[in-house]
């Protein structure tokens, strides 16, 4: 007291006391919540422990090194752990479990002010987002049972490989302008890779691309946008309120809405739609003028919500839209690249690839490849899982919410309310599940064991089960299969047809966080043309 009445002399000695008194019990409280896991002090404390960490980028290898030192579950906030085994996958995602998706999600969500009510098709909330960002666990079923077939993989060739197909030919086309100028791009955008996906996914949510590829630039000014809202997420994640209170309000609406044009280009889309259905005035397939060829997305949509209308009110819509939008392009994208990368890295695993192309398709010729002849190879499949378990897409922690009842994780008791988190990047390097030197691009290790026996289907398992790149549980990625497809076309097109040399052969980088950590590191390349075409 002596040294307070020094600093703050009286009456506001007795403000300070109080104050202090306030933020020692807050302090104790919070350090009591989870006492019995083991972690770092400070974080013990503070969410702004992980929130700096995340902010500036470098959490996710200080968390597998937190791991290696506190074990399979570690306190990484007042409220909140994480989980590094894959062990616990199920006790945290699987349906039974009863979490929910915390509300760190809330960084996912665009402010929209008032003004722009009327594009989401409702009043209310301001704060708009997708299918990824909703808590309630019963609505997402319910949406989900009621959209049913659309992203089922034995639709996948029926309703999406012509509109892969066109997409293919037309980035092909553009690729061939380039090969040969030796003129250095980042393979990020792979010239027009990034116009291929925007205009792939309005091809199958609206009927008609936007002609990115076609006209070579982005028309509707969407490219980028996803990524930008993911780093957002990812740098606010660990505090969820102080973002809300920042970011979700009319203060930052401006700012906001500039960069909610995929939800304002759904959202628009949605309400034309709407007002044909009710005028009349659709073009139906095969119609004098009719721009749109067949059934699309959005009509696969409006069909289910008029059936469904308690799961799929109007303004879940616009949600619906934008989550088969905005969720596939950036992440797309960024697999694509970062696996070309590894390839460029690996010329090993890249003639072990090309080898199996090229028997596969020998009797073939057709292009862009078809999905049934090379859905099936398990060296290309082998690849994509590699890439994607280095990568870990989102480069964030998964996080739910425990639920009322509590729960036991690994024997360990976790209260109603704790944050668990779950990091690709940590449980994709759990080297008893996936074998050792974690940090190399081995495809092979999704093949055969140390001593080159083919995998027993109980160890597949493992490694599949291990695996979070598309999530676990009822919240796995809805886009799962269709962008599976894509990338098991694309790749192989252009592989067959070009070669890439990286400018920078030293070139390395570690993806930390996910495909925002190769944007952010332009990967320079030049291309040539082969000559299968
Ligand atoms: C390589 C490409 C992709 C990857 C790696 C990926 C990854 C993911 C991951 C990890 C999640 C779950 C996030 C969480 O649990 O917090 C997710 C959710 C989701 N993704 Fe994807 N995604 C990809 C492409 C797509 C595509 C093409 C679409 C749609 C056309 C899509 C639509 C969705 C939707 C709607 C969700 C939310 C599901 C839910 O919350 O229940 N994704 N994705």
């Amino acid at each position: 007291m002596p040294f307070l009445l020094h600093i703050f002399p009286p009456p506001y000695t007795i403000y300070a006391f109080i104050a202090i008194l306030t933020l020692l019990i807050t302090l104790t409280r919070r350090y009591l919540h989870l006492r019995h896991m083991p972690g770092p002090f400070l974080a013990s404390l503070t969410d702004l422990w992980r929130f700096r960490l995340q902010y500036n980028g470098s959490i996710q290898p200080i968390l597998y090194n937190l791991h290696k030192t506190y074990g399979p579950i570690v306190r990484i906030g007042p409220s909140t752990v994480s989980i590094s085994s894959p062990e616990y996958i199920t006790s945290v995602f699987g349906a039974r479990a009863g979490f929910t998706k915390s509300d760190s999600y809330g960084g996912m969500r665009t402010f929209v002010p008032t003004s722009h009510q009327s594009l989401v098709g409702g009043t209310g909330s301001s704060s708009i987002g997708s299918i990824i960002d909703i808590q309630d666990e019963k609505k997402v079923k319910a949406i989900k049972r009621a959209i049913g077939t659309v992203f089922l993989s034995n639709n996948l060739e029926k309703d999406y490989e012509e509109d892969v197909d066109s997409t293919i030919t037309k980035l092909v086309a553009s690729l061939i302008c380039r090969a040969g100028t030796g003129k250095p791009f980042n393979l990020y955008h792979m010239v027009t890779l990034q116009h291929f996906q925007l205009d792939f996914l309005l091809r199958i949510a609206f009927g008609e691309d936007a002609g990115c590829l076609e006209r070579g630039e982005d028309v509707l000014g969407l490219t980028g946008l996803t990524y930008r809202r993911l780093q957002h997420w990812y740098k606010w994640q660990a505090v969820p309120g102080l973002e809300r209170f920042i970011f979700q309000n009319w203060l930052w609406s401006g700012r906001m809405v500039g960069k909610s044009r995929w939800a304002r280009e759904g959202a628009a889309r949605v309400e034309a739609r709407r007002l044909q259905k009710e005028t009349g005035k659709e073009k139906g397939s095969g119609e004098e003028g009719s721009t749109r060829r067949r059934e699309d997305l959005l009509d696969k949509y409006l069909a289910a919500s008029e059936i469904h209308q308690q799961a799929i009110p109007p303004r879940l819509l616009f949600n619906l839209v934008n989550s088969t939008t905005a969720a596939g392009t950036d992440t797309t994208v960024g697999t694509v690249t970062v696996l070309f990368y590894f390839l460029l890295r690996n010329p090993k695993v890249r003639g072990r690839l090309l080898t199996e192309l090229e028997s596969a398709l020998e009797a073939s010729s057709s292009f862009p490849v078809k999905y049934s002849a090379v859905k099936g190879l398990p060296y290309l499949d082998a690849v994509i899982k590699e890439t994607l378990r280095l990568l870990a897409v989102l480069g964030t922690t998964l996080d739910r919410t425990v639920p009322s009842q509590g729960a036991v994780v690994g024997g360990v008791h976790l209260p109603a309310g704790t944050v668990v988190g779950c990091s690709p990047y940590v449980v994709h390097r759990h080297e008893a599940t996936f074998g050792e030197k974690v940090d190399e691009f081995r495809p092979e290790r999704w093949l055969v064991d140390r001593d080159g026996i083919n995998l027993s289907e109980e160890k597949r398992i493992a490694m599949e089960h291990a695996t979070l790149s598309w999530s676990h549980g009822s919240r796995t990625c809805l886009g799962r299969n269709l962008a599976g497809m894509e990338m098991k076309k694309l790749i192989p097109s252009i592989l067959m047809n070009f070669t890439f040399e990286l400018c920078d052969q030293a070139l390395d980088i570690k993806f930390g966080r996910g495909i925002l950590e190769s944007e952010e590191n332009p990967i320079m390349v030049t291309v040539n043309k082969k000559d299968w075409l």
